[in-house]
């Protein structure tokens, strides 16, 4: 089973460590949550998996092979997408054109289409008209497009209302469907919990809640608290 590791992962940026010996499994076709109050380094981790920064200590790797020393596109090769925070579509182009970025040619974008029905009929209407839940759905789906094996997805809710945010949630979870391993950053606890396989906390930089099932924390309001708050 292909799966991607964090062992004893720190992350440095500026003055020190951001994030301290993090251990971590995503396997193929799980859902693995990360959630954790603002600025406990949830993003740093993220960045440092897609390699947009260095980790400093511990390993990351891919199917037990070390990504140390592999810089994004590398790491875009071997199956790692990375949907950054805020809303990464390209507005003057239109929903068909953002999706052919990735899915190269009218039969991937057809491919993807079957998995994001409501975008149809927005197929070349101009990205920038779309609704902020709408656009979100052409970066899942240009993401999917491009045939990850892990996905990360950092705070795709911003800006959204949580009415909004829920209807992309079963679009995340038909993506884990077909085998995709989802780590996923989300404000919205609650919402990201309940289609988690596998939760962890982070608070100022540490895990507070190592990895284990996402149901664990979602139904124990005590637990999620404390480990919220890092105790
Ligand atoms: N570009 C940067 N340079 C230096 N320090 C940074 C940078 N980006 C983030 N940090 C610091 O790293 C720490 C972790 O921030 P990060 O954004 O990774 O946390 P987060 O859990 O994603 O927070 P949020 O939920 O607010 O996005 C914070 O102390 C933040 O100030």
């Amino acid at each position: 089973m292909s799966e991607l590791q964090l062992s004893g992962t720190t992350v440095s940026r500026g003055a020190g460590p951001v994030v301290s010996g993090v251990d971590l499994v995503l396997r193929e076709g799980e859902i693995l949550a990360l959630v954790g109050p603002n600025g406990a380094g949830k993003t740093s981790l993220l960045e440092s998996v897609s390699g947009v920064i260095p980790h400093s200590e511990g390993d990351i790797s891919v199917d037990g092979r070390s990504m140390a020393k592999w810089g994004r596109v590398q790491r875009a090769r071997a199956g790692i997408a990375h949907i950054e925070q805020g809303r990464a579509i390209f507005p003057s182009l239109t929903v068909r054109e953002n999706l052919l970025l990735t899915a190269k040619n009218d039969a991937g974008v057809q491919e993807v289409l079957a998995s994001f029905p409501e975008l149809e009929k927005r197929i070349d209407a101009q990205s920038a008209l779309l609704s902020g839940g709408e656009q979100q759905m052409v970066v899942l789906a240009r993401a999917f497009a491009s045939k990850p094996r892990f996905l990360l997805i950092d705070e795709m809710s911003l800006g959204l209302a949580p009415v909004v945010f829920m209807r992309l949630l079963p679009l995340i979870q038909q993506i884990a469907a077909t085998g995709v391993g989802v780590l996923l950053v989300e404000q919205f606890t609650h919402l990201a919990l309940g289609i988690a396989d596998e939760a962890m906390v982070l608070a100022s930089g540490r895990v507070s809640h190592a990895q284990g099932p996402a149901k664990a924390l979602e139904q124990d309001p005590e637990l999620l608290r404390r480990a919220y708050l890092g105790s």
